[in-house]
């Protein structure tokens, strides 16, 4: 957990932007603090976060503050109020504290020191308030009632993501970078995810976002390379009713639904410059500008950006923006393709193979070792989707609960490497129509050729390991750790 999360929340509500950012500075460090710039926004802000405090000035446009802290009296009784305000409105506050039900009224000019003891009074009175109901509150559940409760959201919580859902191999270069998201899910820190296609970024997306202090938030998803430009825009920052031709009625845009949570902004490097200066803005303003609204909504979320590209390269090209590059690139994960781990291969087969079969309602299904040996030779260029696609394939087609090399598709029979793949690294091992891979560290693109020399040999040597072992100079035992090693063989 990011240790700010637990510190206690307070809303700020002024129109003027130097009064905001002077509270929130002497706020800042003891407190979480959301400001509003009217009142609309506060409520807003209440309804959706758990306030403590609320500050309020009371020189509102449309509304005073002590009428607007009377309505969250009403409304959110456990938000305990402050109203602050010049001398030439005493008078009218005095009159309005009992009804508005206010903890204190701070004078202006303020002194940082005493602002912050008034909120930190607040504060207290405000746990002491919740504490008062949620003892109510149990009290009146029963204990059984409130163990079951606990134990439903406990059972919910696992059975939504997790870093262990990720399948991978023992000691597989996907630890890593698992290990690196799990911490970096802590911060509220903006992260872009780099991958080809099909390597599980989203789901990468979604441990993070789940393992961050804004799991119970919402988890939204946009696919940024999948429509045009301006309907890209309404769909993440919303439309009023008639901002153009089709827009019959106000549109809540994927931020605002997302507030609280996290944005997974996928295939961001397709964006045109249009687009990036104002996802820029956003992300710098934290508040969306609905389509055909002259208002600003405060919006609260993570971003957390994908792309197959390599996205510093499209901004030394000037394709991408470099300032939205380093908005977005708080932190980068890179997911390696299948190919540099091709340890992965099995075991990520095999739970799509448990995973696929029980949504067709077939049996329990397996590989013989042919097949096994075919998909770990594979350099699979669409990566773990392709896999899932060949797997349903071969499933459907297949006549029994075993899986043979030749339920696969052509392209995997032939030992071809995708055109795809070839392309990118261009260099084919002598005629052995293998292809070297194309990014990893040494170590693991030594393990892609290794893995793909053995299921070559074994599949023409009909595994047969005593010829295969006397041909690549192994001894059985080291040959049989090998195949082992890679999945080929079963301990
Ligand atoms: N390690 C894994 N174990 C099990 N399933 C996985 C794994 N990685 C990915 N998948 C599955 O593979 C499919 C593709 O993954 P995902 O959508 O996360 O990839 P992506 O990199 O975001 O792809 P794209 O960039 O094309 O959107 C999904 O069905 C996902 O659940």
């Amino acid at each position: 957990m990011d240790p700010r999360d637990d510190l206690p929340l307070v809303l700020v509500v002024d129109d003027e932007l130097r009064s905001q950012e002077a509270m929130r500075r002497t706020l800042d460090e003891d407190f979480r603090v959301l400001t509003a710039g009217d009142t609309d926004i506060a409520r807003q802000l209440i309804s959706r976060h758990e306030v403590a405090v609320v500050l309020c000035d009371q020189r509102m446009p449309g509304q005073t503050g002590i009428e607007f802290l009377k309505e969250v009296r009403e409304r959110w009784p456990e938000v305990v109020r402050i109203v602050i305000s010049g001398y030439a409105d005493s008078e009218d506050i005095i009159a309005g504290v009992n009804e508005a039900g206010i903890y204190q009224y701070v004078l202006k000019p303020w002194v940082p020191e005493h602002l912050l003891q008034t909120v930190q009074g607040a504060v207290e009175a405000s746990q002491l308030h919740r504490g008062l109901q949620r003892l109510e509150l149990d009290l009146r559940a029963g204990p059984q009632a409130l163990r079951a409760r606990r134990q439903t959201r406990l059972r919910e919580a696992k059975a939504v993501f997790d870093f262990d859902r990720i399948v991978r191999a023992e000691g597989s270069p996907l630890d890593g970078v698992c290990a690196t998201a799990q911490r970096l899910a802590r911060y509220d820190l903006s992260v872009l995810i780099l991958g080809e296609s099909g390597t599980g970024k989203e789901l990468l997306a979604r441990a993070m976002h789940y393992a961050s202090p804004r799991q119970n938030g919402p988890f939204v998803v946009e696919n940024c390379g999948a429509i045009p430009d301006t309907l890209l825009e309404s769909e993440l920052f919303g439309h009023r009713r008639g901002a153009f031709t089709g827009a019959v009625e106000d549109h809540t845009g994927l931020f605002q639904r997302a507030d609280g949570g996290t944005v997974f902004l996928d295939e961001i490097g397709e964006t045109s410059p249009a687009f990036q200066v104002k996802l820029l803005r956003v992300l710098q303003e934290g508040e969306i500008r609905p389509v055909g609204s002259a208002r600003a909504v405060p919006v609260d979320v993570r971003v957390i950006a994908a792309t197959h590209r390599q996205l510093e390269d499209e901004v030394r090209a000037g394709r991408f923006r470099e300032d939205l590059y380093y908005r977005l690139a708080g932190a980068t994960l890179q997911v390696p393709p299948l190919r540099e781990r091709p340890g992965d291969i099995l075991p990520v087969a095999e739970s799509l193979l448990d995973a696929v079969a029980r949504e067709l309602g077939r049996e329990p299904a397996e590989f013989d070792d042919d097949a096994r040996a075919v998909m770990v030779g594979y350099p699979w260029p669409g990566n773990i989707r392709e896999l899932r696609n060949e797997i349903s394939r071969a499933l459907a087609l297949g006549d029994g609960p075993l899986l043979r090399a030749t339920d696969f598709s052509r392209k995997l029979l032939g030992g071809q490497t995708g055109a795809a793949h070839a392309q990118r690294t261009s260099q084919l091992t002598g005629g052995t129509g293998l292809a070297l891979p194309g990014s990893g560290t040494l170590q693991e693109r030594l393990d892609a050729i290794e893995a793909m020399v053995l299921r070559e040999v074994m599949l023409r040597l009909r595994w047969n390991k005593t010829h295969a072992a006397k041909e690549l100079g192994l001894s059985r035992v080291g040959l049989r750790a090998k195949l082992q090693r890679f999945g080929l063989e079963t301990k």
